[in-house]
């Protein structure tokens, strides 16, 4: 029996990083339900727990074909390891954090997707940027007005996160939960 694929998919700010690290708390020992560490060509630190790599690093290990999925944005390059295709296929359901524009790449990978799509307001999403501080003032002001290079795909949950995370982070423990029970069920 094979797994799927859960891209959770938002604009910058929206909640997805911080979200998906409360559902993988929650979810510890659940088992079954796996959380990559995203490659990116950016340095370690500003909240996600990533695999810094240098550009040049990240070019190799995608012409090895090191890499089940990858993509650019915000002038950085992002993949996610090969051994995302042998979870899913192992019948593991894996949770990552994805640009908008691989949506319609997925299917082709992945012999289940779900899609979960996180959102809050313009004016919050700016704050929480600012906030977090990871970018400079002109970073965070591209990030507020990136636009949603796939604004029609549809999603199987939608969280807003205009609430407490715990709020937001249970939505997606519980969709996780009821997934992979679903993949069991006979
Ligand atoms: N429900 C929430 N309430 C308050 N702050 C939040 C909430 N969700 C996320 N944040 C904060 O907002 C910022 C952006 O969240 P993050 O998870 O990095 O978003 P994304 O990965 O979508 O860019 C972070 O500093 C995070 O701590
Ligand atoms: O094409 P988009 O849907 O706009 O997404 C572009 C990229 O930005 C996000 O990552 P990153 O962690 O760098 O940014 P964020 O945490 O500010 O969303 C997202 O996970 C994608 O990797």
């Amino acid at each position: 029996m094979s797994g799927g694929f859960v891209a959770v998919v938002g604009p910058s700010g929206s909640g997805k990083d911080s979200v998906i690290e409360w559902a993988r708390a929650a979810l510890e020992g659940h088992g079954g339900v796996v959380f990559p560490r995203r490659r990116i060509t950016r340095p370690a630190g500003g909240g996600e727990d990533h695999h810094p790599v240098s550009e040049a690093d990240f070019a190799s290990a995608e012409a090895r074909g090191d890499f089940a999925l990858t993509w650019r944005a915000h002038g950085l390059a992002y993949g996610l390891p090969s051994a995302v295709s042998d979870a899913v296929a192992a019948g593991e359901v894996v949770v990552a954090n994805v640009s908008r524009e691989v949506l319609t790449r997925l299917p082709g990978l992945f012999a289940k997707v779900w899609v979960v799509r996180v959102t809050v307001s313009d004016e919050v999403r700016r704050a929480r940027i600012i906030a977090r501080g990871r970018e400079d003032a002109a970073g965070a002001a591209a990030r507020v007005a990136r636009p949603d290079p796939a604004p029609d795909h549809p999603a199987d949950l939608e969280i807003v996160n205009d609430g407490t995370l715990e709020q937001a982070g249970e939505a997606l423990a519980g969709f996780l939960a009821r997934v992979h029970g679903d993949l069991k069920a006979p």
